[in-house]
């Protein structure tokens, strides 16, 4: 039977327990907030709660409601009755300033995707099983996701939102001056093969990623004025050649596969790379004591939920890998936010 008795005044307070318990209600508002397009109609004109709700189209019952939780959560401001974005959102919230592009694509993919697998992550947690659109159909979960054109669209453009500012870092941290070509591997829209390129005009490089991407990325690099030194190459990093290069980069790339096939990276990026060449492996890592990083650890969950295999890892066991596969000299940097990069030098 359950013990229905309060507990007693001495007992530690519940309300982180019950603040975490109940955070997805503050995920969802904001996520609806973006696919209604609140951030996008205040940024053309501050509203009040009535006008607000009819140039979205809203039912009165929880309209008011909603703006005022987004007050509340930090995301709109109100004044005399009047709504307005707060400078973060009016940034990356609104659909026509060029901050959206880079955050927004994720925050749809949350909406659309990744809101209802987590729905499963206790069938995950039991079965060890993915839970993405590929669970139902005998098929990779890439072909699952890069089937329909949209969906494709809106993944690739959401890694660009999540890698970006790491890219920036990347472009300035790693010694690029010692090198002259680089390949990144798994490059989505090539956002990190772009700002290296751009930052580095000695460098010429080659994004490698399925061939579904070529379109996506190559409109991308012809955005940034970059076709002459940056080219796709498309291709199955497991069974195809890796690109001659001197440095191979493979950012939020080994999360996403089981060990066996991590290693099965590593060592065939060591194969390729010449003497004196380098790896650089960026990703949200797990802390070495497992016990810090929270975002990195529900990354790694995050994998459990949505690949075959996939999960997190500390700096230290990437460097334990990388030394497996023949890399002499290996290190950890932290980049910025979540990020950090593991390298490896084949000496
Ligand atoms: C999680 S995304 C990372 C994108 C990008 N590197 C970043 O950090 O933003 C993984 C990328 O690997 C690509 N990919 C998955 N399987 C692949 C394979 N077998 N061969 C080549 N690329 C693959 C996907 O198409 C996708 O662009």
């Amino acid at each position: 039977m359950k013990n229905t008795n309060p507990p007693p005044e001495s007992a530690p307070s519940a309300d982180r327990i019950l603040e975490t318990a109940l955070a997805f209600q503050a995920s969802k508002t904001l996520l609806s907030a973006v696919e209604v397009g609140v951030f996008t109609e205040l940024a053309r004109k501050p509203a009040d709660v009535h006008e607000l709700r009819e140039r979205l189209g809203l039912h009165p019952r929880g309209a008011r409601d909603f703006f005022d939780a987004l007050v509340a959560l930090g995301f709109l401001r109100r004044e005399d009755g009047v709504y307005h974005n707060t400078p973060e959102s009016e940034a990356h919230l609104d659909r026509a300033k060029p901050g959206y592009g880079h955050v927004a694509p994720m925050l749809e993919m949350a909406g659309s995707r990744l809101f209802g697998i987590w729905n499963r992550l206790s069938d995950a947690l039991r079965t060890g099983l993915s839970q993405d659109e590929s669970k139902d159909r005998d098929e990779d979960t890439y072909d699952a996701l890069y089937a329909d054109p949209d969906r494709l669209r809106t993944f690739l453009s959401s890694m660009t939102g999540i890698s970006h500012r790491a890219n920036l870092r990347i472009a300035r941290q790693v010694p690029w001056e010692d090198y002259t070509t680089m390949a990144d591997m798994g490059t989505a829209q090539g956002d990190l093969a772009v700002q290296v390129l751009l930052a580095n005009p000695g460098l010429s490089g080659t994004g490698f990623d399925l061939p579904q991407a070529e379109p996506v990325f190559t409109e991308y690099a012809e955005r940034h004025g970059l076709t002459d030194r940056l080219g796709f190459t498309g291709g199955d990093f497991f069974t195809d050649p890796f690109p001659r290069a001197d440095v191979l980069t493979f950012g939020h790339i080994l999360h996403n596969w089981g060990l066996e096939r991590k290693k099965v990276l590593l060592r065939k990026a060591w194969e390729a790379l010449p003497q004196g060449g380098a790896v650089v492996v960026y990703d949200t890592l797990i802390d070495d004591d497992r016990s810090e990083n929270a975002f990195a650890l529900l990354m790694s969950l995050n994998m459990l939920a949505v690949t075959d295999g996939g999960f997190g890892y500390t700096g230290h066991e990437c460097q334990e890998w990388m030394r497996e596969a023949g890399f002499d000299r290996t290190w950890t940097e932290h980049l910025v936010g979540p990020d950090s990069i593991v390298v490896g030098v084949k000496e």
